[in-house]
C-alpha cells in the first residue's frame, strides 16, 4: 500500500487527533484582474471530530468560501487548512476528491439533484461514483430513502417532488457512502418553517445517535438550538465563538 493511500485510509477512518478541522490564520482572497478581495481574513478555528457546529453569519461574511475549505474544495491563499493533523495544500488533488467523496457528506440550500435521475438514482450515485456493487448500492439506497420517509417515491423524478422531500432525497443522498462528516449549506433555506425543522431534527439525530460530525452554515440564528458550538462571523474574519450548555434531555 502507498503512502498516500495510507494517509487516505486514516483520515476516512478519523483515526487520531480529536481535533477533526483546524484553520490556522487563514486567507482567502479572490482576484479580478488588478483588484483583489479578501474574503476571509486571518481565521483560526478548530473542529472536532463528533460536534455539531453552526457558522452563523450575514451575507457575505464569507460563509461559502469557509464552506469550500472545510469540504476540501479549495485551498487558502495563506495560512493552512488541516484535516486530521494534515495540510490539505499538501495533498494531491486524487487524495482530496477521495476525502470529498467518502468523508464529507455534501448538502446544498438547492438540493443539488440530477433532474433527469429518479429519485433512487439520484440517492445511488455516489456509491456508483465509488464503484460500489449495483445491488448492494440500490439496497443501500432503498435503505437511506425509508430512512428518510421516501420509500414510496423511488421513482419519482425531482420535478415530481415538493422542496422538502427534494431536501431528504438529498440528505439520503448525502449519507450514502456513510460519511462522518455532514457539511451543510444553508440546508433548510428553501423550505418552509416545519419542514425546515424536521430538517434540522434529522440532523441533530445523525449526530446525536450515530456521532457523526456536522457543519452546518447558515444566516438564520433560529438554525441554532441543536448546536455545540456557533461560530459568529463577519466581515472575513470570527466575531466569537458560543458554547451552548444544553440542559441533559
Ligand atoms: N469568486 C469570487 N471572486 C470575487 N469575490 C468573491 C468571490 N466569491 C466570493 N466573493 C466575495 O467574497 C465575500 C464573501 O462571499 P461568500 O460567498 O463567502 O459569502 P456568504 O457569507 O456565503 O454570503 P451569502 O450568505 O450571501 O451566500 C463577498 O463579498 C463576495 O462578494
Amino acid at each position: 500500500m502507498d503512502e498516500n493511500h495510507t494517509n487516505v485510509e486514516q483520515e476516512l477512518a478519523g483515526d487520531g487527533p480529536d481535533t477533526l478541522m483546524r484553520l490556522t490564520d487563514v486567507w482567502k482572497i479572490y482576484k479580478m484582474g488588478d483588484v483583489e478581495f479578501a474574503a476571509l481574513k486571518g481565521v483560526d478555528l478548530e473542529i472536532l471530530h463528533g460536534e455539531f457546529v453552526v457558522i452563523l453569519g450575514p451575507s457575505g461574511s464569507g460563509k461559502s468560501t469557509m464552506m469550500n475549505l472545510l469540504g476540501c474544495l479549495d485551498i487558502p491563499s495563506k495560512g493552512v487548512v488541516e484535516l486530521n493533523n494534515r495540510d490539505i495544500a499538501q495533498m494531491k488533488e486524487s487524495e482530496l476528491a477521495q476525502i470529498r467523496g467518502q468523508l464529507i457528506g455534501f448538502i446544498f440550500q438547492t438540493f443539488n439533484l440530477l433532474p433527469t435521475l429518479n429519485t433512487i438514482e439520484n440517492v445511488m450515485l455516489p456509491l456508483e461514483f465509488q464503484e460500489a456493487d449495483p445491488d448492494h448500492s440500490w439496497k443501500r439506497a432503498e435503505q437511506l430513502l425509508d430512512i428518510v420517509s421516501l420509500g414510496d417515491k423511488k421513482y419519482n423524478l425531482p420535478s415530481q417532488l415538493s422542496g422538502g422531500q427534494r431536501q431528504r432525497v438529498a440528505i439520503a443522498r448525502s449519507l450514502a457512502v456513510d460519511p462522518k462528516v455532514i457539511l451543510a449549506d444553508e440546508p433548510t433555506g428553501n423550505l418552509d418553517s416545519e419542514t425546515g425543522n424536521y430538517i434540522l431534527e434529522f440532523l441533530s439525530n445523525l449526530h446525536q445517535k450515530e456521532g457523526k460530525t456536522i457543519i452546518m452554515i447558515t444566516h438564520d440564528p433560529e438554525l441554532t438550538k441543536y448546536a455545540d458550538r456557533v461560530v459568529h462571523i463577519k466581515d472575513g474574519m470570527v466575531d466569537n465563538i458560543e458554547i451552548i450548555k444544553r440542559e441533559a434531555m
